[in-house]
């Protein structure tokens, strides 16, 4: 099978990902590559990384152009997906890798964001145990996909055994995470400059605010079966790509450290994308860099009775084009890890 794989956003971060991973892809053949402002550029001047690339030339980000393509993966500022899917042929299979199309609730979406609500499609983390399976199901053969955010994804990962076994109270979640500034996109902005962000880390969307805060409440509702609420407080942190999560959850009366670690075993030992770590190592960022895996470890604070899981991410990578790929591995019905790496790169 050759897939002809077109990237709309392609002079971005996440597009850049996108493509570097898809070169390894065996079933794939990349085809549209495109851009705003940066149409008509050549790839090697904004991606000088990558080298195979290098000559091809970015296209304006239209309908005409995507729509000769088997599969299109959009990394898209939000609010611009909608009109550009609803141009595409149905059965072209869309990854959006923006947050359009992943909240269920239209309010939280007008609540959170600045763009028209557009819907929900299948939520692209095969990963997420629910009250019945994991997400998986909804994501083979589906022709639309979101993506999850960068954030959700590790976080979600990292909470979502312990509510889903009935083992921790869906009412009293902290989450605080650290995030590398690629996170925010290639566009420029005055809290990313070099001289802001060296050597400092500094919090922001503190409060209740950050976007990410509904979707991680959604994932672990699915999880729980019941109502999920978390207080999420973000940081930026000096270092290009990663993000490091701290997830504490009230444990229910009664639960052993043994219980809570069977729970994470159970969840993900046939996932080869989820790692729970060897007791008393912790996750780093540098050790998922350029990895479609999460990091993960957990512990019980037995004063507080708290659970204390640990997430490490690359947010590029599983964080978004690597998990786009892995979507679109489960709409075609190929091998769900065909040309993702679960190799870091380190030191
Ligand atoms: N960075 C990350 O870690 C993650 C990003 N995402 C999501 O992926 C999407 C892309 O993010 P990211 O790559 O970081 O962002 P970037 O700012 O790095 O890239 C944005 C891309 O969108 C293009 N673009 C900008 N405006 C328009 C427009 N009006 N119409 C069409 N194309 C446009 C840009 O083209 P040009 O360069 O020509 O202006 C560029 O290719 C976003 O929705 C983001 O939220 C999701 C998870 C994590
Ligand atoms: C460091 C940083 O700024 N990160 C981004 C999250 C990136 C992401 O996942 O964005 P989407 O949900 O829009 O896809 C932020 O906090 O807004």
């Amino acid at each position: 099978m050759t897939v002809r794989v077109a990237v709309a956003g392609a002079s971005g971060y996440a597009g850049g990902e996108l493509l570097r991973l898809l070169l390894a892809h065996p079933e794939v053949q990349i085809g549209s590559v495109t851009a705003a402002s940066n149409a008509g550029q050549r790839l090697g001047s904004i991606h000088p990384h990558l080298t195979p690339l290098a000559d091809r030339v970015l296209a304006d980000t239209n309908a005409e152009v995507l729509a000769g393509n088997d599969a299109v993966f959009l990394a898209l500022p939000h609010g611009h997906s909608a009109a550009l899917a609803a141009q595409l042929p149905p059965e072209v299979v869309i990854i959006d890798c923006g947050a359009d199309f992943r909240l269920e609730s239209a309010d939280n979406w007008t609540h959170f964001y600045d763009t028209a609500y557009a819907g929900s499609w299948p939520y692209g983390l095969p990963e997420l145990p629910l009250a019945q399976g994991n997400q998986r199901d909804a994501l083979r053969g589906a022709t639309r996909i979101a993506v999850p955010g960068c954030y959700p994804t590790g976080i979600t990962l990292a909470l979502a055994p312990a509510l889903n076994h009935g083992l921790a109270h869906p009412d009293d979640i902290v989450i605080v995470a650290a995030s590398g500034t690629s996170g925010a996109g290639k566009s420029l902005k005055p809290h990313l400059l070099g001289s802001e962000v060296m050597g400092s880390m500094s919090p922001y969307g503190v409060g209740g605010v950050h976007r990410h805060t509904p979707e991680i409440e959604q994932n672990l509702a699915r999880a729980a079966g019941q109502p999920v609420t978390a207080s999420f407080t973000p940081t930026l942190a000096p270092m290009a790509r990663g993000i490091l999560a701290t997830s504490t959850a009230k444990l229910v009366d009664g639960v052993t450290p043994a219980q809570v670690r069977d729970a994470y075993l159970s969840a993900y030992a046939a996932e080869p994308c989820v790692v729970l770590l060897p007791e008393g190592v912790w996750p780093r960022t540098a050790d998922v860099l350029g990895a479609n895996v999460v990091h993960l470890q957990v512990t019980v604070d037995e004063r507080l009775r708290r659970l204390v899981a640990i997430s490490a991410i690359d947010n590029l990578t599983k964080g978004t084009a690597g998990a786009a790929i892995q979507c679109l591995n489960l709409s075609l019905g190929l091998p769900e890890l065909t040309g993702l790496s679960l190799a870091g790169l380190a030191p």
